[in-house]
């Protein structure tokens, strides 16, 4: 409990600790699903900083937990351009098409290479930038060349960390989404308020996400799997699979059904596996991306216009449209 007889150097000093140790409890329960306190206890030393901070005000760090959700209504999104262009996949529909682009591929690129496979996760993409660790600026692809800043929205979500494990800058690229269970709850409950449904997960990620009150963003449970880094000097990583390990290591969320292969073969059979597995997962997916996973192979295959020569998405066919036949109540 905060006391009255604290100096303010103490509260200064607890108040640090508190913001590194829920730091910490919130990295293991949002981004590892592995909490390791009892949740009365985060709230307990959660309540414990809220207080200080009421007492102590200069003491909020901008990185507080407390600072999540901001107040403010939005008036509207900034325009923000990106600093390189978020392109968009091609796209392939059978196994024929990814063997083509693997033979595209082998004449791009030199030497041996292997492929980085990852789920496709069915959200929107963001762009979010971190400065010595902090995060400064969340951006909606938008039309790739100009996003909105949804930094305000971003923050109030939970696994998305506001202070890096490692004080890096570092922009870091990936797909918000909705988990099926809250898409399903969400829906349930603005039936029963008479208020239009989300057509899909992805749909209803979106408009929560790219809603101007961010108290309506913090109540939808959002979550994030981020797919790609763009390093800045200090980061030496010369694979796909280690930039998304060094994410991990500073403490980003990126998706764990990710393998790296080294025949078209193999990479089929990961398709074919993750097409059955698909409905068993906790969010939705599209398909499956495949990536050059050597960055300088990736560098000698290069973009088209649009999209990068070294990635394909593998899309798997629309789910069964589940068809809600809504009760007709006839009105009398
Ligand atoms: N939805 C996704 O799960 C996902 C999406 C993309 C991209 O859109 C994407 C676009 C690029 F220009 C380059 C790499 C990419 O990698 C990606 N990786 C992923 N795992």
């Amino acid at each position: 409990m905060a006391s009255f007889e604290m100096s303010f150097d103490e509260a200064k000093e607890r108040v640090e600790e508190l913001v590194s140790l829920l730091d910490q409890y919130s990295h293991e329960y949002y981004v590892l699903d592995q909490p390791s306190i009892p949740d009365e206890d985060y709230d307990k030393l959660y309540k414990e900083l809220s207080e200080l901070e009421e007492l102590y005000p200069t003491l909020i760090q901008n990185n507080s937990p407390t600072q999540r959700v901001g107040g403010a209504l939005l008036e509207g999104f900034e325009k923000v351009p990106h600093d390189s262009p978020m392109l968009s996949l091609d796209n392939a529909f059978s196994e024929e098409e990814l063997i083509a682009f693997d033979h595209r591929v082998s004449q791009l690129v030199s030497g041996p290479y292997t492929y980085h496979c990852e789920l496709k996760i069915d959200g929107l993409a963001v762009s979010l930038k971190y400065e010595e660790g902090r995060l400064v600026q969340a951006v909606t692809r938008g039309d790739g060349t100009v996003g909105e800043n949804v930094t305000a929205n971003v923050r109030t979500i939970k696994s998305i960390p506001l202070k890096l494990k490692e004080l890096l800058t570092l922009e870091a690229r990936g797909e918000i989404y909705m988990p099926k269970s809250s898409f399903i709850k969400l829906n349930e409950k603005r039936e029963e308020q008479g208020e239009a449904v989300f057509a899909n997960p992805r749909n209803a990620a979106a408009g929560t996400l790219r809603n101007l009150d961010p108290q309506v963003t913090a109540s939808r449970n959002l979550n994030v799997f981020l797919y790609s880094l763009n390093a800045s000097s200090k980061i030496s990583v010369s694979t796909q699979d280690e930039a998304l390990n060094l994410l991990d290591k500073v403490g980003l969320r990126t998706n764990p059904e990710r393998q790296v292969f080294s025949s078209i073969s193999d990479v089929l059979a990961f398709v074919e596996e993750y097409q059955e597995k698909r409905a068993t997962l906790p969010y939705e997916i599209d398909g499956i991306v495949i990536k050059v996973n050597e960055l300088d192979n990736q560098q000698k295959a290069g973009f088209t216009v649009k999209a990068p020569r070294w990635a394909i998405a593998f899309k798997f066919p629309a789910e069964e449209a589940k068809t809600v036949i809504r009760d007709i109540e006839w009105s009398v």
